[in-house]
């Protein structure tokens, strides 16, 4: 069986798909953290992995970058290989003042400049939110593994290059915690499907105080996140939610 874009057997894929952004990043989660380990995709070098977490099936995949790319794969994991779950880990930019380079996002909700959503929902205002069913266990292994986490809005942005960066002034001071590129998308997505979807990032760099991190604290802030997305899947599948 195969999609445009995956080319996977049925069953190849858990039910859960853990995405980042970066295909790379999706070999790196499951040589450092799965058992057991199946390449279930490399399509465009879109690099998908089915592993065991703690005895526990799992699988992660590459999204690509922005709102088109997640779009094609969670549709394509969603509705032709029985994924029921897609975890979104990436990075983001931080806008808040509360939020401090190397913090954790879990983002509840995406405002976004694109036009997907709108799409999707003939015109209206679609309220593009995380599944609580996924965002309440995250928040529970968040606090148990002692990450500073902040629960909240993203502004999911089409351009990382924009010529025009007043917006995210304005998401700012209406409490968006960070910018990235995909959860909106990913949360209609979902939606379209009636699937689950949640948004998890680090802050890689800070959008007001210039603030950046360096390639090795991005690798083990990196880590914290992806413990705390697997551990909530355990937590969930535990029924301890
Ligand atoms: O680190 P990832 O998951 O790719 O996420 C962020 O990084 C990319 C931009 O550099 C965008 O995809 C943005 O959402
Ligand atoms: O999309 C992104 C991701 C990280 N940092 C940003 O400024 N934007």
């Amino acid at each position: 069986m195969s999609t445009p874009h995956i080319a996977a057997q049925p069953g190849d894929f858990a039910e859960t798909v853990l995405m980042p952004g970066d295909p790379l990043r999706a070999k790196y989660i499951a040589e450092t953290f799965f058992t057991e380990i199946q390449q279930v995709n490399e399509v465009r070098n879109m690099f998908g992995y089915t592993g065991l977490y703690k005895g526990h099936r799992i699988s992660v995949m590459g999204s690509g970058m922005g709102v088109p790319s997640i779009s094609i794969y969670a549709h394509e994991l969603y509705s032709q290989f029985g994924v029921k779950n897609i975890i979104r880990v990436g990075t983001c930019g931080g806008l808040h003042e509360d939020v401090k380079i190397r913090d954790v996002v879990i983002a509840q909700s995406a405002s976004t400049d694109s036009n997907v959503n709108r799409t999707r929902f003939r015109g209206y205002d679609f309220s593009a939110a995380a599944s609580y069913s996924l965002l309440e266990p995250a928040v529970q292994a968040a606090r148990q593994h002692g990450a500073r986490v902040h629960v909240g809005g993203v502004f999911t942005a089409d351009l990382f290059y924009s010529p025009d960066n007043e917006i995210l002034g304005l998401a700012a001071s209406k409490g968006h915690y960070g910018v990235e590129m995909e959860a909106a998308g990913l949360y209609g997505v979902a939606a379209d499907n009636g699937c689950n979807a949640l948004a998890i990032c680090t802050v890689s760099d800070h959008i007001i105080t210039g603030e950046k991190t360096s390639p090795e604290e991005r690798q083990s802030t990196f880590n914290d996140m992806i413990e705390i997305a697997l551990d909530s899947v355990l937590i969930r599948e535990k029924g301890d939610i």
